[in-house]
């Protein structure tokens, strides 16, 4: 008797909550050091959930490309010409639940990694923005508090535009609404971004898993590139300001690399890449990608007011 009553009181609540989040959205801020899995974690999260998703580092990276294109040295000091071409320019954040992008380094079991375009200006700049020259500069350029305030208009927008719907499904216990929403990947998106954020993740691994899977899934790229067009690949041009890249970088290399990024992103004075409060702290040194992607899920749904699907992880 008692254990129907739970499971009453249990599925009201859920009704309750899946209600009350039929007028309001669910948005998923991930924030974390490089390459701690954010944005891979955020895409399989979002194509999960049937959300939108945003990657707000590739805005910092698109102003980025500008600063080097355009040759422009004052970055980090309320750089004038820069903040007027972000002003002027357009960033579209193409997210492809169909298209899945190999992760060579990842066992991704059951899950898909959606690919992700990002245009500028309505040009593919998705791989550019990754190259060695954006990497060294990004830190500098998003520490600059008149450049985050011009992207801040950007994230928005994308974010609302992103945003899918609220839809009913049936599952056993008859109808029940489904909350749309949007998954973003960051640094400040639980603290200043979307402080109201329905969950909070911050992602981290140790810093030598970090640049291990980073090592591999730059070598494993350019061998792809190499094997796909070996002229093309070999002659494609730097951008500007950029020094030819190593071929192979090493692991000690990108470790080098991502913990200047980090120690940037952690000690600027705008909006630092900090813990939120209320944020669930997931560390993935050892956890299958599988894991950390359902685990999350999981959490999402507990707080949708909706079942657990991944109770067997
Ligand atoms: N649990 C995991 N096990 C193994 N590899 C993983 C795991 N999670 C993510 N990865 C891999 O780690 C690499 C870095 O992940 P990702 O690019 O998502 O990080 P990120 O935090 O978004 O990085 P950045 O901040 O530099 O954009 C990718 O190759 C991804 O496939
Ligand atoms: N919310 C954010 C997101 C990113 N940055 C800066 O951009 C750099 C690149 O980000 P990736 O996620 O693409 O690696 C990052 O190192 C930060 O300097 C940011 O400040 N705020």
């Amino acid at each position: 008797m008692q254990c129907l009553r739970a499971t009453l009181c249990r599925r009201a609540t859920r009704r309750f909550l899946a209600h009350k989040l039929l007028v309001r959205d669910f948005t998923i801020a991930i924030d974390g050091p490089a390459a701690s899995g954010k944005s891979s974690t955020a895409r399989a999260l979002a194509l999960e959930l049937g959300f939108g998703y945003i990657d707000s580092g590739s805005i910092y990276r698109c102003a980025t490309l500008l600063a080097l294109r355009h040759n422009i040295t004052d970055i980090g000091t309320g750089a004038t010409d820069l903040i007027e071409l972000i002003n002027k320019s357009s960033v579209d954040i193409k997210f492809q639940p169909s298209t899945t992008r190999s992760s060579p380094n990842l066992i991704t079991g059951r899950l898909s990694v959606p690919d992700v375009r990002i245009l500028l200006n309505d040009e593919d700049v998705s791989e550019e923005i990754r190259k060695p020259g954006v990497n060294r500069l990004v830190a500098k350029v998003a520490s600059d508090g008149e450049v985050r305030t011009a992207v801040l208009g950007i994230q928005r927008a994308l974010a609302k535009a992103a945003e899918t719907r609220s839809t009913d499904v049936v599952d056993k216990e008859g109808v029940v609404s489904v909350p749309g929403g949007v998954v973003m990947d960051g640094r400040d998106i639980g603290t200043t971004i979307f402080p109201n954020a329905e969950l909070k993740i911050y992602l981290d691994a140790s810093a030598m898993a970090r640049a291990i899977r980073r090592w591999d899934e730059m070598n494993s790229s350019l061998k792809q590139a190499r094997a796909k067009a070996p002229v093309a690949a070999a002659d494609s041009a730097p951008v500007a300001n950029e020094r030819a890249p190593a071929e192979y970088p090493s692991v000690e290399d990108i470790a080098r690399e991502l913990e200047e990024r980090d120690y940037a992103d952690i000690n600027r004075q705008h909006s630092p890449l900090r813990i939120a409060k209320d944020a669930v702290v997931i560390d993935n040194t050892t956890m299958t990608f599988e894991q950390q992607v359902y685990s999350i899920a999981d959490l999402a749904r507990d707080r949708m007011g909706l079942e657990r699907k991944h109770d067997d992880l």
